[in-house]
């Protein structure tokens, strides 16, 4: 039957640790791959990092860059050779791609949200191969996805596909970060991201040299691709063949158990294309209402606010100890949220002197994260 893969490789794979140049083979085999697997009727979607550690080699810079011009200028060079070399071999192949750069904006406003994923049913519809990257050289520092591994989650969840590919430098998860604990234990399958809490896995806070994210951002991509019923493996991307295996049913990898009753559309794009603005503190009768019974969050709920936002915005729901709870689309301004927060819905009216909406954040509007 056909699938809808989302593979995603990252700087690590796609070059030589060494000198930076383009790791030629792996790129070819990820091609030959992702062809051969378009020619079995799946959607295929790859979404490439690469764009700075290409150009830092392709102008000589021996690290990558700090400075946020800087980064977004070799980002330029580096992702125009990328989508060529790209472009070259699946032209071989003869299989269509096409190069779709995104910023977090673009996700931000539902209609352009919805906008990008008619393109992609086209795209897909036509049999092309999307090359997705961060458009690194216009996005700003605070609206930025910041790591291609949340990138190709959100992309997963638009386009609801079946599964995740996350290609990186380790064959899979392990307890702790093999780089620096030798005997930590490979993680075969996870069932839930609760289950993930209970095995207590150790990320460390850094990629690999050229890499942004590393572990973290993988399992954090993991979490928004499983909520949207999306299978999620990562495995090594120096053997791109083994997507194929691993669709056979080997089991090569650590795999993420999708959600049974994935998360509606609407309220994926409330949890993971909104950028909050604010934070919302409840109280603990707040909090199980939410997370337990439901409910829509009244202002009686909620005991203080942190960051500006306007009514419309999308906001963190938060326990008194600050932990997230939930998010949500709010109904009042931060400005009308100080008068009437911890005040019964009935006086909402007598205190901002006009009839408001009854529920701060109403439920259909609001999901647990
Ligand atoms: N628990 C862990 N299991 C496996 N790898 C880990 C873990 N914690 C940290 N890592 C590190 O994450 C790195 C992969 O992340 P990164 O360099 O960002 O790769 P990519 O460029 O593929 O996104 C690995 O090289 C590995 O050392
Ligand atoms: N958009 C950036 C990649 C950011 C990123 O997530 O890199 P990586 O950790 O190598 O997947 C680039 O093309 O260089």
């Amino acid at each position: 039957m056909s699938k809808t893969i989302v593979v995603k490789i990252g700087t690590s794979s796609l070059t030589q640790p060494e000198t930076g140049q383009l790791a030629i083979s792996t790129i070819a085999i990820l091609a030959e791959t992702l062809s051969h697997l378009r020619r079995q009727g799946h959607q295929v979607i790859l979404v490439s990092s690469g764009a700075v550690g290409v150009g830092c080699a392709r102008l000589g810079l021996t690290e990558r860059p700090k400075a946020i011009a800087l980064k977004q200028a070799v980002a330029a060079v580096g992702q125009g050779r990328l989508i060529r070399v790209y472009d070259d071999l699946f032209t071989t192949l003869q299989q269509p791609i096409a190069q779709v750069l995104l910023t977090r904006s673009d996700l931000v406003q539902r209609s352009r949200y919805l906008n990008i994923y008619n393109t992609f049913k086209e795209l897909l519809e036509l049999g092309v191969i999307p090359v997705v990257n961060e458009n690194d050289t216009v996005a700003v520092e605070e609206l930025k996805f910041g790591d291609n591994d949340t990138l190709s989650a959100l992309v997963a969840s638009l386009v609801h596909a079946d599964w995740l590919f996350l290609l990186t430098d380790v064959d899979r998860l392990y307890s702790a970060d093999p780089r620096f604990v030798p005997d930590a234990q490979p993680i075969a399958l996870v069932s839930s991201i609760k289950e993930l809490e209970e095995l207590q896995v150790q990320t460390g806070t850094q990629g690999s040299q050229w890499g942004t994210g590393g572990m973290v951002t993988k399992i954090s991509a993991a979490r928004i691709a499983t909520a949207a019923g999306v299978r999620t493996v990562i495995t090594e991307g120096k053997c791109p063949q083994n997507i194929e295996k691993i669709l056979q049913g080997e089991p090569i990898g650590t795999h993420f158990e999708p959600h049974l009753e994935p998360t509606s559309a609407r309220k994926r794009w409330i949890a993971y294309g909104l950028v909050p603005s604010g934070k919302l503190y409840l109280d603990e009768g707040a909090v199980v209402a939410i997370s337990q019974a439901g409910k829509s969050l009244l202002a009686a709920g909620i005991t203080a606010l942190a960051g500006e936002f306007d009514a419309q915005d999308a906001v963190l729901l938060c326990d008194s100890k600050g932990n997230e709870i939930a998010r949500g689309i709010v109904n009042y301004s931060k400005a009308e949220l100080q008068q009437i927060c911890g005040r019964h819905s009935s006086e909402i009216p007598v205190i901002l002197g006009y009839e408001g909406a009854e529920t701060v954040v109403h439920r259909d509007n609001l999901v647990l994260t």
